[in-house]
C-alpha cells in the first residue's frame, strides 16, 4: 500500500497542466502559428471544417483507441469496422456528403484506422473513372452506403509489378452473354487486396480479358464473391486473409480463387474500351488507360498516407526532445535539453523542412491531376497522361522511400523511448514502409519516370548504337535512370516549394519562417547528394563548404520556432497515439500510465510487486 502511494504521487504531477520545459519553447513564436495551421489546410475556413470533424470524432467513445496497442489482431480488424460502420452512420445523421469537405477530413483523421479503406479509397475511386455512368449508378451509391463492400484485386501470388504477366483471365463467351474467370495455377491466386479476406462482397478483379481468341490486355471486371444474405463465399470462389503482416493488422488483406466464376457482360467497367453481344473489342483512349486508377491512387496517397506519417513523427520527436533532458552542454549548468544539441537539430530540422516542402508539393501535383482527369474524361484528351504517370510513379517512390526513412530517424533520435510502441514512432514506421512496395514498387516506379531523362538516355542510346539489345541496354542502364529520375523529382519539389514561397509576399512573418525551411530543405539535399554535384562538376569543394556552413546556421534558427512549427500541424493527441509526443509535454507520465494497461501488468500479486520492489 505504501509503495502504491508513493508511486502515485510522482507520477500525478501530470495533473499540473503543461511540462513547463516545452511550455517555455511556445511563449514566443517569431510568426503566428495559426496562419501556418491555415495555409497548411488551404485557407481558415478549411481549418474550422477540420476541427468540426475532429471534434465530432474525438468526442465518440467509439472512435476512441486508448487500447491501441494491447489489442489482437482480430481486435483491431473488428475495432476498424465498428468505427467505419458508426462514420458512416455519422456522415448520414450530419448529412456529411461523400465526396464533400466534411468527409474528406473525416477520413483523412481516420486513415486506416478505419476499415474498408481499398472499398473507399480505391474501388469506388476505380468505378468512377474506368466506368460508364450507368454502372457508376448502379454500384457507386450500393457501395456508399456500405450495402456492399469492394476490394481492388490486382496483385497475385506469382505477379504485382508486371502487369503484363497476370494470369487470370476473363474470357467473353457470346452464346450467353457472359464473361468465365478462371485461375489457371497457384501462382495466379488474387494476393494482398486489403479488404478482401473477411469484408468484400465484391471484387474489382483485374485480368486479362479474352474475346474471340483474342487477348486484349488487362481490364477491370466486377465480380461478387460472398453472399449478401449470409456472407459465405459463392460458388467457385475460395476466400480468407494473408496472416500477419508487418503493420495494418486491422486491414483484412486477403486471397481469393476464382474457378468459372460466370459474369455478365456488363460487370466489365466500359469506359474506356468495352466487348459488344458478338464479342468485338472495341477501345477507347490510351493503352495504359486501364492502368489509371493507380495513377490516382499513388497521387491521393501522398497526402492521405505518406506525407503525414513524417509530419506525425516529427511532432512526436520534436516535442519528446525538448522535455527530455540527458547529459550536460556546460558543465556545472542543468541537464540539456536533448534539441539544443546540435546533432539532435541535424536528425530532426532537415525532417521538419521536408514535410512542408512535399506538403506543397503534393498540393501543386493533386491540382495537376485533378486537371488531367478533366482533360481525358470530358474531353478525351489524352495528351498529359504519360507526364502525369511518370510524375505520380516518380513522386510516390520519391516521397514514400524519404518519408519511411525520416519516420525511423525520428524514431531513434527519441532513444529507448523511441523503441516502445507507446512512442507511437514504430508504427508509424511499419505503416509508412509498406508505401515504399504498394501501388507500385518503388525502384520500378523510379525506372518509369526515367523514361523522360537526358544524361540516362545518351548511355542508353550508345549502348543502342553499339548494337546492344534494346532490353539489355535499358536493364544495364537501370541504375543510372533510377537516379536520373530521382534527380528529377528533387528538382521539381525545390522549384515548387520555391514557387510557393513567392506567393506568400503578402504574409511576411510566415514567409520569412518557412523560406528558412526551403533554404534547409534545399541545401539538405545538395549534401545529401553532394557527390553527383562534385561528380557533374556543378560545384566545388569549397562551395560545399559553404552548403555546410549555412546549412548549420539554418539549424540555429529553426530551433526557437520548432515546437511552434510542429504544432502548426494541428494533430491532436487522439491522432498522435503518442505518450512521449502528446501537446502537454508529460511523456513520462503517460510512459507510466499506458505501461499499466499492458496485460502483463494485470494482477500481478501483491506479494511479487513488494519483492521486486524491495530488491531495487
Ligand atoms: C488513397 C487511398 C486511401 C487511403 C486509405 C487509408 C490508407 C491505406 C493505405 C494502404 C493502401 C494500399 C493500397 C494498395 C493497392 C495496390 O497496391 S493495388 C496494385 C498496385 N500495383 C501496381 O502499381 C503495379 C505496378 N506495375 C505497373 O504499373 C506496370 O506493370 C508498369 C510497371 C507501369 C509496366 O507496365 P507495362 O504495361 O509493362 O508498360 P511499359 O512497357 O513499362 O510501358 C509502356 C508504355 O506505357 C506507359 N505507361 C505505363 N504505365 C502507365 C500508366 N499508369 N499511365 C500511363 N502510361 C503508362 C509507359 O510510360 C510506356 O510509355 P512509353 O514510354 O511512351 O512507351
Ligand atoms: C500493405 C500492402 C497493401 C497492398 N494492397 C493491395 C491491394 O489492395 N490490391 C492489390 O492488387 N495489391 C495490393 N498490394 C500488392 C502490391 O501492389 C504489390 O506487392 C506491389 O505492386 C509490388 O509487386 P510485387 O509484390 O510483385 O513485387 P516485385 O515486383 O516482385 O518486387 C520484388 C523486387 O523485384 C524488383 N523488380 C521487379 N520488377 C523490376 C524491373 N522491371 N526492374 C528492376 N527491378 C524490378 C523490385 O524492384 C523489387 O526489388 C499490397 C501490398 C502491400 C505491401
Amino acid at each position: 500500500q505504501l509503495v502504491t502511494v508513493s508511486t502515485w504521487s510522482l507520477v500525478s504531477t501530470w495533473s499540473l497542466g503543461v511540462n513547463p520545459d516545452i511550455h517555455s519553447e511556445r511563449t514566443s513564436p517569431s510568426f503566428p502559428v495559426e496562419r501556418v495551421t491555415n495555409l497548411l489546410d488551404g485557407g481558415a475556413e478549411l481549418t474550422a471544417t477540420r476541427r468540426h470533424v475532429e471534434s465530432i470524432i474525438n468526442s465518440d467513445s467509439t472512435f476512441s483507441q486508448d487500447d491501441r496497442y494491447f489489442l489482437t489482431r482480430v481486435e483491431q480488424y473488428e475495432g476498424s469496422v465498428r468505427r467505419a460502420v458508426r462514420l458512416r452512420e455519422k456522415m448520414k445523421e450530419l448529412g456529411w456528403a461523400d465526396n464533400g469537405t466534411e468527409a474528406m477530413f473525416a477520413f483523412r483523421v481516420l486513415g486506416a484506422d478505419v476499415a474498408f479503406g481499398i472499398h473507399n479509397g480505391v474501388f469506388i475511386p476505380t468505378i468512377k473513372e474506368l466506368g460508364i455512368e450507368a454502372q457508376i449508378a448502379k454500384w457507386v451509391p450500393l457501395a456508399q452506403d456500405l450495402q456492399i463492400i469492394g476490394t481492388y484485386a490486382q496483385t497475385e501470388l506469382g505477379h504485382g509489378t508486371y502487369l503484363r504477366g497476370l494470369e487470370t483471365t476473363v474470357t467473353f463467351d457470346p452464346s450467353n452473354q457472359e464473361f468465365v474467370i478462371n485461375m489457371p495455377r497457384l501462382s495466379s491466386i488474387k494476393w494482398w487486396p486489403g479488404d478482401l479476406g473477411r469484408s468484400a462482397t465484391h471484387a474489382l478483379v483485374l485480368a486479362q480479358l479474352y474475346t474471340q481468341g483474342k487477348c486484349q490486355g488487362m481490364h477491370a471486371f466486377i465480380v461478387q464473391i460472398r453472399s449478401l444474405v449470409d456472407h459465405s463465399s459463392l460458388p467457385g470462389v475460395t476466400v480468407g486473409d494473408i496472416g500477419p503482416k508487418m503493420n495494418f493488422d486491422q486491414v483484412d488483406n486477403g486471397f481469393l480463387i476464382l474457378q468459372n466464376v460466370h459474369i455478365p457482360r456488363e460487370n466489365m467497367l466500359c469506359r474506356y474500351s468495352e466487348v459488344s453481344p458478338d464479342g468485338t473489342y472495341v477501345k477507347r483512349g490510351s493503352d495504359r488507360i486501364n492502368y489509371f486508377s493507380m495513377v490516382l491512387t499513388r497521387t491521393r496517397l501522398l497526402s492521405a498516407e505518406i506525407i503525414p506519417a513524417l509530419a506525425k513523427a516529427c511532432v512526436i520527436a520534436i516535442r519528446y526532445s525538448v522535455v527530455r533532458r540527458q547529459s550536460k552542454l556546460k558543465p556545472g549548468e542543468m541537464e540539456t535539453k536533448i534539441l539544443d544539441y546540435q546533432m539532435q537539430q541535424q536528425k530532426l530540422f532537415p525532417q521538419l523542412a521536408t514535410v512542408f516542402a512535399f506538403h506543397f508539393m503534393a498540393s501543386s501535383f493533386e491540382a495537376f491531376c485533378n486537371q488531367v482527369k478533366v482533360q481525358i474524361k470530358s474531353k478525351g484528351d489524352f495528351s498529359s497522361l504519360p507526364e502525369l504517370h511518370a510524375l505520380s510513379a516518380g513522386l510516390k517512390a520519391l516521397l514514400s522511400d524519404v518519408c519511411s526513412a525520416g519516420v525511423e530517424t525520428c524514431r531513434r533520435a527519441c532513444g529507448g523511448h523511441g523503441y516502445s510502441l507507446l512512442s507511437g514512432l514504430p508504427s508509424l514506421y511499419t505503416r509508412v514502409a509498406g508505401s515504399c512496395t504498394y501501388e507500385g514498387e518503388n525502384t520500378v516506379m523510379q525506372l518509369q519516370t526515367a523514361r523522360l531523362i537526358k544524361n540516362a538516355g545518351f548511355q542508353l542510346q550508345s549502348l543502342l548504337q553499339s548494337g546492344v539489345e534494346q532490353y539489355v541496354a535499358w536493364d544495364s542502364t537501370s541504375i543510372l535512370l533510377a537516379q536520373a529520375a530521382i534527380a528529377h523529382c528533387q528538382y521539381t519539389i525545390v522549384n515548387n516549394f520555391v514557387e510557393t514561397m513567392s506567393r506568400l509576399q503578402h504574409e511576411p512573418e510566415i514567409q520569412q519562417v518557412l523560406q528558412v525551411l526551403c533554404d534547409l530543405y534545399a541545401l539538405s539535399g545538395i549534401l545529401a547528394n553532394a557527390e553527383e554535384f562534385l561528380h557533374d562538376g556543378y560545384m566545388t569543394g569549397h562551395q560545399l563548404d559553404l552548403v555546410t556552413a549555412s546549412q548549420r546556421d539554418l539549424l540555429t534558427c529553426v530551433r526557437k520556432d520548432a515546437v511552434s512549427l510542429v504544432d502548426a500541424f494541428d494533430y491532436s493527441d487522439q491522432q498522435l497515439h503518442s505518450a512521449i509526443g502528446s501537446y502537454d509535454g508529460h511523456a513520462y507520465q503517460r510512459l507510466f500510465e499506458w505501461a499499466q494497461k499492458a496485460p502483463m501488468n494485470a494482477k500481478v500479486p501483491f506479494a511479487l510487486f513488494l519483492a521486486l520492489s524491495s530488491c531495487c
